[in-house]
């Protein structure tokens, strides 16, 4: 694979819900290694992109691929290449953290030992004692670790993650940020739909400004300071950029 091709990809994207018009042209391009923050205020269109990559919305125009496959003509294909974390990780709260790993990767077709499982939930931070409580008793972070864990045994190529670090702790999120940039590191391409700038300046790579429906501004996270992000961020929210 070349270094440059993305992984992650939409091309002149459309998404029309009956008469509304959620993504307009959005063009978007993830490379493995890379993370990839979305912006934009309410209804920007976000979680559509997202939804769009999963296959749960059909592009009324345009195309989206995941590592060169479409979603609406390879579902099977797209599903094992990727991870989708949303806002709360669906999990079964009467197992445990255990027991939820091995079963969701039994869905995806991977086979792992109950010493890889504990190995996978150890890598993600979760403490020992945790791995066999039901995660009924679990944090929203330590939700989220089953959720990398389980990304991980499935050894994805993509990450989708909506709202990551929504209702964390500073300390959990900062915990969060630095395990998605090891996966990146590790050569995924991880999508990040949020509305924590600090969050977004931490942990991408790129950033891209949405606004109805439309990338507006897209930039290097590193060539903006924090204060000029949240003034770019205002200024398109406010219009006067
Ligand atoms: N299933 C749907 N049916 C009709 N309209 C929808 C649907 N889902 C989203 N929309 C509309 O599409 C637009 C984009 O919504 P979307 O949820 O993608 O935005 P978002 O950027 O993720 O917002 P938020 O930050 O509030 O989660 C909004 O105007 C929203 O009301």
């Amino acid at each position: 694979m070349s270094p440059n091709k993305p992984l992650l990809e939409a091309r002149k994207l459309v998404v029309n819900y009956k008469n509304h018009r959620a993504i307009d042209a959005l063009d978007l391009s993830v490379p493995a290694g890379c993370v990839y923050a979305l912006l934009g205020g309410n209804g920007a269109g976000k979680t559509s992109t997202i939804n769009t990559f999963l296959g749960f919305n059909r592009p009324t125009d345009g195309n989206v691929f995941i590592d060169g496959e479409s979603p609406e003509q390879n579902p099977a294909a797209v599903r094992a290449k990727l991870a989708y974390l949303p806002e709360n990780v669906a999990l079964y709260n009467y197992m445990s953290g255990i027991e939820n790993l091995s079963f969701f990767c039994t869905l995806a077709n991977v086979r792992i030992s109950r010493q890889q499982a504990h190995d996978l939930l150890a890598n993600t931070g979760l403490q020992a004692d945790a791995h066999d409580r039901r995660v009924s008793t679990y944090s929203k972070g330590m939700r989220q670790k089953v959720g990398l864990a389980v990304a991980s045994a499935k050894q994805a190529k993509v990450m989708l993650l909506d709202e990551p670090t929504s209702g964390l702790d500073p300390s959990a999120a900062n915990d969060f940020a630095r395990r998605v940039r090891q996966a990146a590191d590790l050569g995924m391409a991880v999508l990040m739909a949020t509305h924590d700038l600090f969050n977004a300046k931490q942990v991408a790579d790129r950033i891209g400004i949405m606004k109805a429906g439309r990338l507006v501004e897209e930039f290097d996270a590193h060539t903006v300071a924090h204060d000029e992000l949240e003034h770019k961020y205002l200024a398109h929210a406010r219009g006067s950029l």
